[in-house]
């Protein structure tokens, strides 16, 4: 049986939906790992990845509700270790009960990441990246003028929500510890949100305030490990070119020229599906023989057999 080496990058809708309770998101990763149980079965090997925003922004509002100054509230690069462990956590117990009820005797283990960016990003001085629940405009504003270490932005059509530094990840302090869960046939779950970001100073690392992209950073770990698949999990089958319009038409297998000249047209939205898209590419002209997938979580068993979704080769 073949084993690929596959770093799989989950969306938010496999954590989170509407309900933002724990209940909620532990239930949504049930579902989730019944899905990834199955890469399992066929032999490959799992490095699982997933995003954070919704989460690490409800805790930055959850902090700020509850500051006092026998209590204060903890950095960004703090909250993002938290939400690391949380969502660790509840995937990695999904993940367990997934395996022992099918019978499976293998490990799960979630590895709290450092994620390296450059403290001379601009990103430092323009915050893109959308954090925590959707405000009305008005209460956006109003959040804004109250705090204004603050910033919020109109999110494509859904609403506001509030906007922080989001640097390139330049390295993975703990790849190496990851790849090596990997040869001894553990399963493991890392660059959880991105990873928790910090800057190398005089051989030191420090963390720094931001939150750092996860299809960045889970494709900074795919280059790293030398995975043989990138796999983006996110709310649709496929990338679309012209997406929502009349005239929308299904990507399938698409090379890395292609992506670039409909990245030129501006076909994939900032901030949700160009991150994506950038990584793919990124992991492909990286690697000798890698591809990437980008699709959804239901779309799985099709990928098992034959490659679904939207597929990024060389070329
Ligand atoms: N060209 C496109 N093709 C497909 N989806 C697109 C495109 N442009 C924007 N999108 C949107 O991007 C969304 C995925 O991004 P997002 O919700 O940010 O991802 P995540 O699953 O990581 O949370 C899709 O649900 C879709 O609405
Ligand atoms: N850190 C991150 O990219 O999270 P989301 O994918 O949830 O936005």
């Amino acid at each position: 049986m073949m084993s690929r080496k596959i770093v799989i990058a989950l969306g938010g809708n496999a954590i989170l939906s509407k309900d933002a309770s724990a209940e909620a998101q532990q239930q949504a990763l049930r579902e989730t790992a019944e899905y990834l149980v199955k890469f399992v079965e066929k032999g490959d090997k799992l490095i699982i990845s997933h995003g954070n925003g919704p989460q690490v922004g409800n805790l930055l509002l959850q902090q700020a509700a509850a500051v006092s100054e026998k209590n204060p509230a903890l950095p960004l690069d703090t909250c993002v270790a938290m939400t690391q462990g949380s969502i660790g956590y509840w995937m990695q117990n999904a993940l367990d009960n997934a395996l022992a009820e099918k019978g499976i005797d293998k490990e799960v283990a979630t590895i709290v990441t450092q994620v390296i960016v450059d403290q001379n990003d601009d990103a430092f001085s323009n915050p893109t990246k959308p954090v925590g629940p959707f405000f009305t405009e008005e209460a956006a504003k109003a959040e804004m003028a109250a705090h204004e270490e603050m910033t919020f932005v109109e999110d494509a059509g859904r609403g506001w929500r509030r906007v922080v530094p989001s640097p390139r990840p330049t390295g993975i302090k703990e790849y190496k510890i990851i790849d090596r869960l990997t040869e001894n046939d553990v399963i493991s779950i890392s660059v959880g949100g991105g990873g928790v970001p910090v800057v190398e100073e005089n051989g030191k690392l420090h963390g720094v305030e931001a939150v750092i992209d996860k299809d960045f950073a889970s494709e900074k770990l795919a280059e790293l490990v030398n995975a043989d698949l990138l796999i983006i999990l996110t709310s649709v089958d496929n990338v679309y070119v012209n997406f929502n319009k009349p005239n929308q038409e299904k990507l399938e297998e698409v090379t890395v020229s292609q992506l670039k000249a409909y990245i030129k047209e501006d076909q994939f939205a900032k901030g949700s599906m160009l991150p994506k898209i950038e990584a793919a590419i990124e992991f492909v002209e990286a690697s000798q023989n890698g591809r990437a997938i980008v699709t959804s979580l239901e779309n799985i068993s099709q990928l098992l057999d034959n490659d679904a979704g939207t597929v990024i080769v060389k070329g």
